[in-house]
Order: structure tokens, then C-alpha cells, then sequence
């Protein structure tokens, strides 16, 4: 209520831990294949040599047809605390793993301040929430997830890229001006905690400054109810085209694809009906 985002300490136990750090392994040896699966890796190695490992990738995003890793979607204890403010019918509309790498001297490895609701065309805000578990210790050495509690209360700001010297990766928008003046909370978090947080609270990471990947799993979860918007002629418009051209040069869509569409793929029922979304 205050402050747009809680922790709870020790959700997801050492086990089931390890078992998504095997997954993401072997999807990174190419072991096995996930549709639909985005693989990303930091702008600053990304044209380099490519090495089959997990060295190479900063996130995998979309992983909800691979079942073991999507088990972390469906854990009850997650889902208690995400009923509170989807109510019963609940999507998992975005999952991803962020495996942040060593920086590379290029600060690439940092995430700017944004919100997460400017890359979602549904509404309202209040029924989406985040949910973010640690895979290991996590703190400001290795780029913590920093918040500005209570900004969850504000507007959608005008998100674009920041005009950072050494290079910013895909989709990596910011928020184009908000008060440097509001306190930030570096959410430092052991292995298994996990934070909630509402998708207007503003939020960003740090850069790695270990040898280490930092890695994080998550998952953005929407009721149902929710209904989707048109973002023409919004500040949301800039991502729209840019997700249109993604889809387009990776899988050949040539017929103009919104951003709606794209989220009616991804989205997966955990729990209820699929009323809406
Ligand atoms: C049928 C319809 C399906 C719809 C799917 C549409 C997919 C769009 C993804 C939508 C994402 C929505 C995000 C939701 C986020 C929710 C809230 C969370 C906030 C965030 O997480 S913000 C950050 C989000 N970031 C992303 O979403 C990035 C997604 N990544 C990608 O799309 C790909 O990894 C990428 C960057 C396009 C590269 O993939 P790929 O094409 O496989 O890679 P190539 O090696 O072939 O390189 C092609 C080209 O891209 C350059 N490149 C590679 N990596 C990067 C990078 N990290 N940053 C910048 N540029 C990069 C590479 O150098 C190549 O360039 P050329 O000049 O040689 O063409
Ligand atoms: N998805 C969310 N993630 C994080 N915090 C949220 C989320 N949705 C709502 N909140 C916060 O939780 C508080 C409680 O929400 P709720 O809508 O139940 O009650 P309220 O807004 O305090 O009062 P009212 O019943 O008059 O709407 C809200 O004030 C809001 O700041
Ligand atoms: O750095 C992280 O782990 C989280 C980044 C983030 O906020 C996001 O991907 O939306
Ligand atoms: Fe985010
Ligand atoms: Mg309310």
C-alpha cells in the first residue's frame, strides 16, 4: 500500500532453485529447444564470437512451454501472495530468467529506471503484480534490483532509451525523467526471497560488478479480467513499433502485429477461468 512492493523472505526453497538453474543450463547448451523461447544476450558480446554456454546470455525471456521452468509460475506459496491483487483468475502473461553478467567494462549490464507497464497494453494496473525470487545472494556487488518505493501511486511516464556511452541494450527503456531526489531502496535479497511489486513502481539494477551471473527468475502475473488496450497515440506507441519489428525480422510477420497480439500468444492460465486476457 505504501510503498508498491514487499519481500517475503525465503519463499522458493534451495531445490527447486537448483532444478531452474539445470533448466536454464540446458537451454543455454542447446539441449533442449523451448517455443517461442527468447534468448538474449548483452549488447556488448552480442555481435561477438558465439560461445554455447550460459556465458553468452543475460536473459532468456518466454518461458512458459517449458514445463519445469514454468513450474515457478504455478508454486502455491507465489500464487497466495499474487490471488491478493489479481483475485482468482490468474495469468502469467511474462516469465523470464535474468542471468546478469560479469559487466563488461561498458556498464551494459545495467537495467535503467522504468516501469513495467509501459511494455503491457492491459489494464488496470493494479490487478498486474510482479513476482521476483533471487537464485543466489544478491546484492549491490552483483546489481540488486533498486526500487523508489512508492512511486506504484503515480502515472505511466514517457519511457525511452537512455543515452548511455557504452550502448544500451534491445528494449532496455527508461524513464525519461522522474525526481533523482526520491529516496531508492537497493533491495539486497538472499537465496529464495522474494519481492512483489506493483508494475508502476519504479524500478532498475545495477551493474555486475562480480565475476559471477547474477540470476533472478520471474514471472508478471495479470487477472484475467484485465482487458487489453489500444496504445496508439500514447508514450506506449514507441514499444509497439519496436516489438512489431522484432516480430517481424525473427519470425517473419509481415502483417502489422500489435502489441496486443503478442501478449494473447504468451499469456498462460496458472489458476481459474481465462475470462479475458
Ligand atoms: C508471432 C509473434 C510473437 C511475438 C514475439 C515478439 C517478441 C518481442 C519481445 C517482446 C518483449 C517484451 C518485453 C516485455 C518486458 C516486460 C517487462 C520487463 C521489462 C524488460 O525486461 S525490458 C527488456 C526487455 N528486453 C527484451 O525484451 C529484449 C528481447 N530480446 C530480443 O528480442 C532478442 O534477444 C534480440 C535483442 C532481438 C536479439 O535476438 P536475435 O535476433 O536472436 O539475435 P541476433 O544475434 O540474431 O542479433 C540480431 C541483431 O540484434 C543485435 N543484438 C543482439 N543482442 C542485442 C542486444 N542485447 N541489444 C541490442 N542489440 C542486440 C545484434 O547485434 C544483431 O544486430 P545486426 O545489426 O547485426 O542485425
Ligand atoms: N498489483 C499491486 N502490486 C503492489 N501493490 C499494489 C497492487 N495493487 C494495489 N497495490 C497497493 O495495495 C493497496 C491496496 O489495494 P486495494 O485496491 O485493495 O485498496 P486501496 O487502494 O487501499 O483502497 P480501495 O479499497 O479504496 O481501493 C493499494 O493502495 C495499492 O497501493
Ligand atoms: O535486473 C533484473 O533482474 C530485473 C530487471 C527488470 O526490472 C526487468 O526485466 O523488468
Ligand atoms: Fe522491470
Ligand atoms: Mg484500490
Amino acid at each position: 500500500d505504501e510503498n508498491g512492493y514487499l519481500v517475503i523472505k525465503n519463499l522458493i526453497s534451495g531445490e527447486d532453485i537448483e532444478r531452474f538453474r539445470n533448466e536454464f543450463a540446458k537451454i543455454c547448451k542447446k539441449e533442449i529447444q523451448v517455443p517461442g523461447l527468447i534468448i538474449m544476450r548483452d549488447v556488448a558480446i552480442a555481435k561477438s564470437e558465439f560461445v554455447p554456454d550460459q556465458k553468452a546470455v543475460t536473459k532468456i525471456q518466454d518461458f512458459q512451454e517449458d514445463e519445469e521452468l514454468f513450474r515457478y509460475c504455478t508454486m502455491p506459496q507465489i500464487l497466495k501472495y499474487v490471488e491478493c491483487f489479481t483475485g482468482p483468475n490468474i495469468m502469467a502473461m511474462h516469465t523470464m530468467l535474468i542471468n546478469k553478467p560479469p559487466d563488461s567494462g561498458k556498464k551494459s549490464s545495467r537495467h535503467p529506471m522504468h516501469q513495467d507497464l509501459h511494455y503491457f497494453p492491459f489494464r488496470p494496473a493494479d490487478l498486474i503484480v510482479c513476482a521476483w525470487t533471487a537464485m543466489e545472494q544478491i546484492d549491490r556487488s552483483n546489481g540488486c534490483l533498486v526500487v523508489l518505493p512508492g512511486t506504484h501511486k503515480g502515472s505511466l511516464k514517457q519511457h525511452d532509451y537512455p543515452d548511455w556511452e557504452g550502448g544500451v541494450n534491445k528494449m532496455y527503456h527508461g524513464v525519461r525523467d522522474y525526481n533523482k531526489n526520491l529516496p531508492r531502496v537497493h533491495l539486497v535479497m538472499e537465496k529464495g526471497d522474494t519481492v512483489f511489486f506493483h508494475p508502476l513502481l519504479i524500478h532498475g539494477s545495477g551493474m555486475n560488478r562480480t565475476q559471477g551471473f547474477r540470476k533472478a527468475i520471474s514471472c508478471h502475473y495479470a487477472s484475467a479480467d484485465c482487458h487489453y488496450i489500444e496504445v496508439k497515440g500514447t508514450s506506449q506507441e514507441n514499444i509497439e513499433k519496436e516489438v512489431a519489428e522484432i516480430a517481424q525480422k525473427k519470425y517473419g510477420v509481415s502483417t502489422p502485429i500489435t502489441l496486443k497480439d503478442t501478449w494473447m500468444i504468451r499469456g498462460r492460465l496458472v489458476k481459474g477461468e481465462r475470462t479475458n486476457l
